[in-house]
């Protein structure tokens, strides 16, 4: 720091551009190729000693950096495989590679990134600024992509205010409500179980967020909330976009050849403005005409009336907006893999299953308060969040300034991630990784706290997932309910035989075991084709009120049978 400061005092009088009368004064005495080569050489002297001041200390071990391109042939389409390779081949839990002119570090141990993501959290807490997501796609509103500073400060502790461990079971009852719907939809439509997934996880977000019964509205915030997921995780996907590279193709016009880009930016824009306008402008409608439920908006604009709060009416709309994109994908993704396990390990659902009935007897549901006597089911939640994680890179960390770890230098404005695929399929932590055994976080029976808890599924230091507590509630009793209920496992073919479910992820920020959600369980679901898109959102920006929704439509969700002809468990078809 010393020796850079130096050189910036040296380098105004040089540098500083000279005026005639001086350069008149000194070409005077001296040729003038004799005083601008002085300059060149004092420049070349001063670059060299800034830069080797910097790099005195090594960069974390990586593979070789080519001009312009630099690691970009390592990567993959799975980046946190790569980079675990990389771990392994360099035998060093953190890495460095240079993805075009950006310098990233990738953590691959508990240790590391509970030393620098954590510890240091103040200097790693940035993020990187998205061309694609944030400027052209209009999502730099969301709490998760905002720079590091006093903006993202107001928006973090209001959600914190309602997200923290005690806020959080305020959202109980909607949960299990959510849950008790998902498992009358699922025996009225077992293949439809994603949809119905989906719809669960969307209505408990869009109830707690806005007040707003799912139900009534048919089923369209879930939809719209869909398709927005889905266009900002495809835009998030480090690689996908060029002018992520290059900032400066932002200024292409959307007819140029090959701006196809501009045109998915477009409609990104359009979707992200719906899910952070709409809902929101339904919840204030509803309050004003003295029939809005208690929830997070609610709450939050009545402490603004009260001229106590320390955010704005923006804030609100942008962390509601937040919940919603945050909170469904994420723990449908979970549930799915969830599903998917259980399909894959009979044996761990049948442990599962005696562990509920011996709590709550056969043909009674489980709740909340059953979870302390059920350290079986626990792990498995735990072994869910592990075995294929949701979010297997996390997301990124941007550190503001030059740092040193292990003696290795780290470059201020590198993109930091925790590679949580690594660190959950560590051998030593949790041995043969890859199986997916709930047994491994038990001791005697009980949960053994010297197993690490796969927490870090949820990210990092001050920008950990806010809403970690009611997710992890939300999955608890989802799976809980599911086992009680239901029997889960193959298809059977036309040959009686049972088949082998595809055991494929989809590529993204977040991972899913199913290719393509089952739009068709969702009412008026959109298909993914933009005409449809539009159609919807047409829709729902028209004006309408809750009776204008389909009767039909209604009866899907309300249809089906009572919760006591359940309890014989029946089978779901997954394949
Ligand atoms: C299983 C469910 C979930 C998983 C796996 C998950 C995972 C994550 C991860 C990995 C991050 C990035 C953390 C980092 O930068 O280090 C994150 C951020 C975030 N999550 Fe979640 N999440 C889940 C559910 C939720 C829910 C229910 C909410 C609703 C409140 C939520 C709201 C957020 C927000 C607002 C951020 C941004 C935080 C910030 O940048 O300061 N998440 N989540």
């Amino acid at each position: 720091m010393g020796m850079a400061h130096r050189c910036g005092s040296i380098k105004q009088p040089i540098l500083g551009t000279p005026s005639f009368e001086s350069t008149a004064m000194l070409s005077a005495n001296l040729p003038p190729w004799v005083f601008w080569t002085a300059i060149f050489t004092t420049a070349l002297c001063i670059t060299w000693i800034y830069t080797t001041s910097r790099s005195k200390l090594p960069l974390p071990p990586g593979p070789m950096k080519l001009p312009v391109v630099g690691s970009l042939f390592n990567m993959t389409a799975r980046p946190w495989e790569a980079c675990m390779e990389l771990s392994k081949k360099y035998n060093s839990d953190i890495i460095h590679l240079k993805l075009a002119h950006t310098s990233v570090i990738v953590l691959s141990s508990f240790e590391a990134t509970e030393a620098l993501l954590e510890k240091r959290s103040s200097i790693y807490s940035d993020r990187p600024k998205s061309p694609m997501a944030g400027d052209l796609m209009g999502w730099n509103f969301l709490l998760a992509m905002m720079k590091y500073g006093d903006e993202w400060r107001t928006h973090r502790r209001l959600i914190n205010q309602e997200f923290n461990v005690a806020a959080s079971r305020k959202f109980r009852d909607a949960e299990r409500i959510a849950t008790h719907a998902f498992l009358r939809r699922l025996l009225n439509n077992p293949e439809g179980f994603l949809g119905h997934l989906n719809m669960m996880a969307g209505e408990v977000m869009v109830s707690a967020a806005y007040g707003i019964d799912a139900l009534s509205v048919n089923g369209r915030y879930i939809a719209l909330g869909k398709e927005a997921t889905k266009s900002f995780s495809n835009a998030m996907v480090p690689g996908r976009y060029l002018v992520d590279f290059i900032p400066i193709l932002k200024y292409v016009p959307e007819w140029f050849p090959g701006a196809q880009f501009k045109r998915t930016a477009r409609e990104g824009r359009l979707l992200s403005q719906s899910l952070r306008d709409i809902p929101f402008a339904e919840t204030k409608h509803k309050m004003a005409s003295g029939s809005a439920k208690s929830c997070f908006t609610v709450n939050a604009l009545r402490e603004l009336e009260s001229g106590c709060a320390y955010y704005q009416e923006y804030t609100v709309k942008n962390v509601a907006a937040m919940m919603y994109l945050g909170g469904a994908d994420t723990t449908v993704s979970v549930l799915s893999t969830f599903i998917l396990a259980m399909i894959a390990n009979p044996d761990a659902q049948k442990k599962a299953q005696q562990e509920i009935d011996s709590v709550v007897g056969q043909g009674n549901l489980p709740d909340f308060d059953d979870e302390k006597a059920m350290p079986y089911v626990s792990a498995l939640v735990k072994e869910a969040l592990r075995w294929k994680n949701a979010g297997p890179f996390g997301a990124p960390h941007v550190l503001t300034v030059d740092d040193e770890y292990r003696g290795y230098h780290l470059p201020a404005g590198s993109l930091v991630f925790g590679n949580v695929w690594a660190i959950l399929h560590d051998e030593i932590e949790y041995p043969d990784p890859y199986a997916f055994k709930p047994e491994r976080f038990l001791l005697d029976g009980k949960l053994n706290p010297a197993v690490k808890d796969p927490q870090c599924a949820f990210g990092f230091g001050r920008r950990i997932c806010p809403g970690r507590h009611m997710a992890i509630s939300s999955i608890w009793i989802t799976i809980v309910s599911l086992l009680a209920t239901f029997d889960i496992s193959k298809e059977l073919g036309e040959d009686g035989c049972p088949i082998e479910p595809s055991y494929e992820y989809e590529d993204g920020i977040l991972t899913s075991s199913i290719q393509m959600y089952d739009k068709t369980a969702i009412p008026g679901g959109s298909q993914s084709d933009s005409d449809d898109l539009y159609r919807y959102l047409v829709y729902l920006i028209a004006p309408h009120s809750d009776d204008d929704d389909d009767d039909d439509d209604i009866s899907y969700f309300t249809q089906g049978i009572g919760l006591s002809s359940l309890i014989p468990r029946i089978v779901i078809l997954a394949s």
